[in-house]
């Protein structure tokens, strides 16, 4: 059940990034750390998960989920980020259960969950999150105006002992977790908000040329 295209054998001990998104655009941000990740955490792939609906984000203004995906196929053009509809296939909705499932069906693959900072702050209402971080590595990738909230959160707190320098990050799928490094990264503006706003804005102005 590997992200279709996916010609890798089950028993490789793929190294794996998981970076689950709602994607609702997916952007030249989600590309910028999708190739960090791969570089600085010494990565085989990252797989982009893209979530039927995130539990935390309003229903309305979300894209169809066959947008998302596809437009994150678009955005990905690289043979070793993989968008995928994994979620969709398990039945998952929380991270802790999609961690849980993809870490039996894929005993041998060694994962770590990639995401910016933005979610950090927000991590400790992230339904048991604890075991997100009992589950599998997590590396978190720096993004513009995020890195003090996310460093001063509860998770980042909860979770200080386990904290690795960045600069052992490639290290991080072969540690048992909880394990989890911040990386100081160069930083991607862009996000899915701005994306949206400027589309409605520009739809907006087009509405009052005609009109
Ligand atoms: N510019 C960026 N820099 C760092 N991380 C990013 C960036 N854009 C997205 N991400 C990360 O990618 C993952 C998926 O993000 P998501 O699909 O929600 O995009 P977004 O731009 O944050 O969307 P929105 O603005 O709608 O919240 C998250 O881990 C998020 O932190
Ligand atoms: O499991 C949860 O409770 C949970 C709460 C908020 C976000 N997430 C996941 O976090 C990832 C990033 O979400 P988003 O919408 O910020 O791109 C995505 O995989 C979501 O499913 C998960």
């Amino acid at each position: 059940m590997a992200p279709t295209g996916s010609l890798v054998p089950d028993r490789r001990r793929l190294r794996v990034g998981l970076m689950g998104g709602s994607f609702n655009p997916a952007h030249e941000g989600h590309r910028h750390i999708a190739l960090l990740a791969l570089h600085r955490l010494a990565l085989h792939e990252v797989w982009w998960l893209v979530t039927p609906q995130n539990p935390l984000k309003p229903v309305a203004g979300m894209a169809p989920f066959a947008e998302r995906l596809a437009g994150a196929r678009e955005v990905a053009s690289h043979s070793r980020i993989r968008p995928s509809d994994l979620e969709t296939r398990l039945g998952t909705r929380f991270t802790a259960d999609t961690l849980l499932a993809l870490r039996r069906r894929y005993p041998t693959f060694r994962f770590v969950w990639v995401m910016g900072a933005d979610c950090l702050p927000e991590f400790s209402r992230w339904h048991r999150w604890k075991t997100i971080f009992d589950t599998v590595p997590v590396a978190v990738f720096d993004r513009p105006s995020y890195s003090l909230g996310a460093m001063s959160s509860v998770a980042a707190r909860h979770f200080a002992k386990n904290r690795v320098p960045a600069r052992a990050a490639a290290t991080l799928t072969m540690r048992t977790p909880p394990a989890w490094a911040f990386l100081h990264t160069r930083r991607h503006t862009l996000s899915a908000t701005r994306i949206r706003h400027e589309a409605a804005s520009g739809a907006r102005a087009g509405q009052r040329m005609r009109g």
